[in-house]
């Protein structure tokens, strides 16, 4: 019943429309044999024309009514497809980037690739055998009742084959289980590559990582090698019993006509029958694969559609930036390491807290909580009293201004950027008031296509430091009431953090609230509160000037 109410979220009624088809394709398939039968016992021997136009009448009418049905099952499988497209992609897309950012949870899995898998699958052979296969029960009924001996070399026959087919399915399965894993890793290990390929030739690593990808593919190799010969057996196996049934049955049928037990229209009926029952059978034997590896996608793709949606609240027009942060902690991936320990915190609307602390303190990890930009295992960050942890209010994002340590820029014109891809609304004035605030606007002014240059795949190379300056005016586009900046001058020069400070000053004075992360104090100078992360807890936090004027107590000296 679970596996029903998936296909039918999935795919839409239409599999199930597909399934009712094919109980009519399935019966007219019988006409042929039902036509040979009928001219060879009844118009034959009265010699009746007017028999054999009705019986080829009919016949055809079945043939043709099944060749539409046949079409417009085709269609409906085509319909399931873009079903299955439209209610699925936008869901994995969501998921996979959530699963991205969150700490713990296991490598993310591509559910785009299971969508295609089941695409692939909805437009193969496969899928049509899996629907008429079950109908050899129904021919072999057809064949007992013709004569029990025949029935029974059916039978045998179709047992050999359904083996054959477990035994494919097994092996089936087992390569898929050991494959894809492989192939994952050779191809993440290949893209890695690609990514890190200034290092990698700088340093000569490429024997290294060449033998490294080699080493995979030569278990890909070996797998699909195995499974190949495997394949190849039991494809050879079942065409040759395939053959022999139809010898088998053809001389049981002339055995049984010489000892007047049969006419010769049941024996060549039979015959006929037995194929299309043999079909479908024969057909999953080499479709075991393909059925597998979309039975797993299906399996991948449940839990998707259990996530429940719930409405976005709403939100009110205007937010003034209090933040509240509630007893965040976060784990690593062992239980027993804790990256941010109870963290609790106040902002009020306006202010500007520095952190500050010593490397792998845990401030990056806070600063992506804060920007919702992680998930945490306990705890609620709020802006005006709305938690948007955990991805709990994902339209708070327009609120919030974001830059990243590794900049995050993607591929798509500097406007695009800057805009964050909005591009129902995309805004020329918003655009280079954001760059104008970074003090981005001069420099961008001077690349080769001014806000129109395409940065990333396909674009031009900027510097560390007019990348770091675009990405600061996408934080701070569409004014947002908070603003975390994680190592905002980390690729600056002079004149680049001279900006910022005129931009930090800015954002005092628009009253937005700001945190920002550093490492040199010459940025927490326009800080009203100042805070020290050590070993992901807080160590100090309060008003900037006291804590710099007073010494840690003992209890905080204790923690660090
Ligand atoms: N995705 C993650 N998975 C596992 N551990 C993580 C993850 N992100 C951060 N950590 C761990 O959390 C700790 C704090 O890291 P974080 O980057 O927040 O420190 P930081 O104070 O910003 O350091 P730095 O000053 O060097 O940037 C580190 O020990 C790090 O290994």
């Amino acid at each position: 019943m679970k596996t029903y109410t998936l296909i039918n979220q999935l795919f839409g009624k239409h599999i199930t429309h597909c399934v009712l088809f094919s109980v009519f394709i399935n019966l007219a398939n019988l006409a042929p044999s039902i036509y040979m039968l009928q001219v060879y016992d009844r118009v034959l021997p009265s010699r009746s024309n007017e028999t054999l136009i009705m019986l080829t009448v009919l016949s055809a009418y079945f043939l043709i009514a099944q060749a539409a049905l046949d079409y417009l099952r085709g269609r409906l499988l085509a319909e399931a497809a873009m079903h299955l497209e439209q209610n699925t992609s936008t869901l994995a897309i969501q998921k996979h980037l959530q699963d991205k950012i969150a700490i713990k949870k296991q490598p993310s899995h591509p559910l785009l690739k299971d969508i295609a898998t089941l695409r692939h699958f909805i437009g193969s052979h496969s899928l049509i055998a899996l629907l008429d296969a079950p109908w050899f029960i129904f021919y072999l009924l057809v064949i007992y009742w013709f004569h029990p001996l025949l029935g029974n070399i059916a039978l045998a026959g179709t047992v050999l084959l359904v083996m054959l087919a477990l035994l494919s399915e097994h092996g089936s399965k087992q390569f898929v289980q050991t494959s894809l894993p492989l192939t994952r890793q050779a191809s993440q290990m290949i893209d890695d590559a690609y990514q890190h390929s200034q290092v990698i030739c700088s340093m000569h690593m490429q024997p290294v990582i060449i033998h490294r990808w080699q080493q995979r593919q030569q278990q890909i190799n070996s797998a699909t090698r195995t499974f190949g010969k495997l394949a190849g057996k039991i494809s050879t196996h079942s065409k040759l019993i395939r053959q022999l049934l139809q010898i088998a049955m053809m001389g049981a049928g002339a055995y049984l006509v010489i000892d007047q037990h049969l006419s010769s229209g049941v024996m060549l009926a039979s015959t006929i029958i037995l194929g299309k029952a043999l079909a479908p059978v024969e057909s999953l034997t080499g479709s075991w694969k393909t059925i597998v590896q979309a039975m797993m996608a299906l399996r991948n793709l449940s839990p998707l559609l259990d996530t429940p949606t719930s409405k976005p609240p709403i939100l009110p027009s205007t937010i003034a930036g209090h933040l509240n942060v509630e007893n965040v902690t976060i784990f690593g991936q062992r239980p027993d390491i804790q990256i941010l320990r109870n963290i609790s915190l106040h902002l009020e609307a306006g202010k500007q807290l520095a952190i500050i602390g010593p490397n792998g303190s845990g401030k990056t990890t806070l600063a992506r909580v804060l920007a919702g930009a992680t998930y945490c295992d306990t705890g609620s960050v709020r802006l005006d009293g709305i938690n948007y942890a955990n991805g709990a209010t994902p339209q708070m994002g327009q609120h919030i201004g974001y830059l990243p340590q590794d900049l995050s820029l993607l591929s798509g014109t500097v406007a695009e950027n800057i805009s964050r891809f909005d591009l129902a609304d995309t805004d020329h004035d918003k655009i280079i008031a954001a760059s104008r605030m970074a003090g981005a606007h001069e420099m961008i002014l001077k690349l080769p296509s001014s806000y129109e240059t395409i940065i990333g795949a396909g674009g031009i190379q900027l510097s560390g430091g007019q990348l770091q300056r675009i990405a600061l005016a996408r934080a701070l586009y569409g004014q947002p009431a908070l603003v975390v900046l994680d190592e905002p001058n980390a690729y600056l020069d002079h004149d680049g953090e001279q900006a910022l400070q005129d931009t930090l000053l800015q954002l005092k004075k628009q009253g937005v609230t700001t945190i920002i992360i550093t490492h040199r104090p010459s940025l927490t100078q326009h800080a009203d509160q100042l805070l020290i992360m050590n070993a992901g807890r807080i160590e100090r936090f309060g008003n900037r000037a006291e804590i710099l004027t007073s010494p840690p107590s003992s209890h905080q000296v204790s923690h660090a």
